[in-house]
Parts: C-alpha cells; structure tokens; sequence
C-alpha cells in the first residue's frame, strides 16, 4: 500500500526529511508521532503527491503519487490548515469530495455531518477550530480512500466530539480495511486506535513498531543509587534524576517479568514508563537510538 525508499526533502536548505524508509502492505491505522519541525506534516505531503522528494522513491497503491492525477483515486489528505475556499459551505466541500473521490460515500459522509452536528450552510471559513476538524475528518473518512491520511485530525475537538471521532474512525475501518495514517502530539490518546506507530525524530523514521511492542518499552527505577545503577547494567539510561541519596531513572527495556523479578528482589520500586514520556525521553537531542 505505501512504499517510501530512502527519501529525502528540503525546502530550499532548510533540511526536512532525511533518508526515511517505511514499508506497509496491510490495511491499518497507524500514528505518526514526532516532536514539533520533525518531518510529520511534510512526511504526508509527500505522501500524498503534494510535494516531489528530492531524492529517494515514494509508490502509493504501486504508483508515484507526485504530479500524478491517478493516485488521487488512491490517497486522500486532510492538512491541519486545510485550504477551503472562503466561498464554501458543508455541501459545496462535500459535492468536492464526491467529485474527486471514486469510492466516495455520500450517505457516511451525511451521517457524519449529523454525528457531528455540522451547520449546512454557514460558511466553513466562519467555522471554529473544532468544526473545521469536524468536516476535515468528515471529508477524510467519507472519502473511502485506499490511503488515508489525517493531519493533527483531533485538533481543537473537545473531549466529547474526540471520544466520537475515534469511535467513527474505528466503525468506519472495520466496515472498509483500508491504510489511515494520523498524525499526532498525543500519542496515548490515539495508540489505542493504532496497530503500529512511526516514530519521527531529527527528520527520519527511527522505530516504525507495533504498538504493542513499543508499549512494553520504556521501564522506571526508583531507589538507593547503588541499588539502581545495578539494575540498569548496560541499558540505556533517558532520563536521570536524583533525590537525596535516591536514583530515579527512566531506561530503554522491556518492562517484562524478568527485568521485574529481578528489580524487585533489590528492594527498588519499577513501573512501567507512561508511551508519551517515553517517545519524548527517546526524541531528545542526543538520545542515539530513537
Ligand atoms: N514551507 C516551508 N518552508 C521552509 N521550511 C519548512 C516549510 N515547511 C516546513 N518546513 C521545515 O521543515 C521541517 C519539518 O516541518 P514539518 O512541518 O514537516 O514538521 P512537523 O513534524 O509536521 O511539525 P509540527 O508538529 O510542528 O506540525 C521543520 O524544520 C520546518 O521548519
């Protein structure tokens, strides 16, 4: 379904993407998650055709999305600041979905109007953020694209409208398999939704996992320093904190039974990292691995 080799893109020498290789042939939702000016947003317009990698080759559905009228049957893309025209109603952005989209689906998209209560004929420039992510994901999921990509998509949803946007986007996948890649800042509210995450750091794909594994990932200690330095052996430390004459520490492992039963026979207190904390402490400048 998707194919990028090696890629590379600049806007003029400002360096956005280097080298990114990601290889996925299944119908799945996947996060992208990276920290701000890592390469998510531009990632996608490559993606979706909208910009030309300057070096390395991206195939969508087996054809090169750039410049290509056929690939607009395979991909869709709802940028954050979507460019609606200032003229435009909810019907004026749905009847341009349906023109451009093959497997348009008219009637999801009105039950998605109704589910979220969209306005018909206010102008959609006069929208709050909210509303604007309403008919973005309105138009993403009604499009029925093969390869579907969202932008930030929960932005500015209030915690009701977001509870509903994950419960339509998982209806709406297990009725039509098809590629939905998100991009988000909060990754422990999507991961749920998620079967892998991509992992976007200093401008390049650095883990690319199911969620499942890297949720296993990430392991804090917490007890007398000697005590602690002895658990964490060779493994990479991401964070480092003293109190008194205890260690708190964050390290790159597996939070599984054998690290547990051998932390816990020292006396020390280990948990289970939080994802988010995790991806920041791993997406820090000269954190190495990630
Ligand atoms: N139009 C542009 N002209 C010049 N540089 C750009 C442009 N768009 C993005 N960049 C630069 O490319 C890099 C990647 O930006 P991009 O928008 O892809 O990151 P992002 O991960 O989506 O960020 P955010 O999470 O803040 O939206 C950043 O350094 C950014 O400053």
């Amino acid at each position: 379904m998707i194919k990028i080799d090696n890629v590379s893109f600049s806007y003029g020498n400002a360096k956005a993407l280097q080298k990114v290789s990601l290889h996925e042939n299944e119908p799945m939702i996947i996060g992208l998650w990276g920290r701000s000016g890592s390469g998510k947003t531009t990632l996608m317009k490559l993606l979706s055709g909208m910009e030309q990698p300057n070096q390395g080759t991206i195939s969508v559905n087996g054809v090169s999305p750039y410049n290509n009228p056929e690939a607009m049957n395979h991909v869709t893309f709802m940028q954050e600041d979507h460019p609606f025209s200032d003229l435009w109603d909810v019907d004026d952005a749905l009847r341009f979905g349906s023109y451009f989209n093959e497997n348009w689906d008219q009637s999801f998209a009105e039950h998605l109007l109704d589910v979220f209560e969209l306005p018909r004929k206010k102008k959609i420039r006069n929208f709050s953020k909210g509303m604007k992510s309403m008919i973005k994901i309105t138009l993403g999921l009604a499009s029925k694209a093969p390869v579907t990509i969202m932008d930030e998509p929960a932005n500015g949803l209030d915690a009701s409208m977001r509870k509903t946007f994950y419960d339509v986007l998982l209806d709406t996948y297990e009725d039509s398999p098809r590629l939905i890649m998100l991009s988000t800042h909060h990754i422990d509210e999507v991961e749920p939704l998620c079967e892998k995450i991509a992992l976007i750091n200093q401008h390049t794909i650095t883990r690319y996992e199911d969620t499942e594994k890297l949720k296993r990932q990430g392991v804090l200690l917490t007890g007398p320093a000697e005590a602690v330095k002895s658990v964490i052996g060779t493994s990479i430390v991401l964070e480092e904190r003293k109190i008194g004459k205890q260690l708190h520490v964050m390290i790159d492992d597996d939070y599984d039974e054998s690290l547990i039963t051998r932390t816990e026979a020292t006396g020390i207190k280990i948990e289970k990292a939080p994802l988010q904390d995790y991806l920041v402490n791993l997406t820090k400048k000269g954190t190495m691995k990630a």
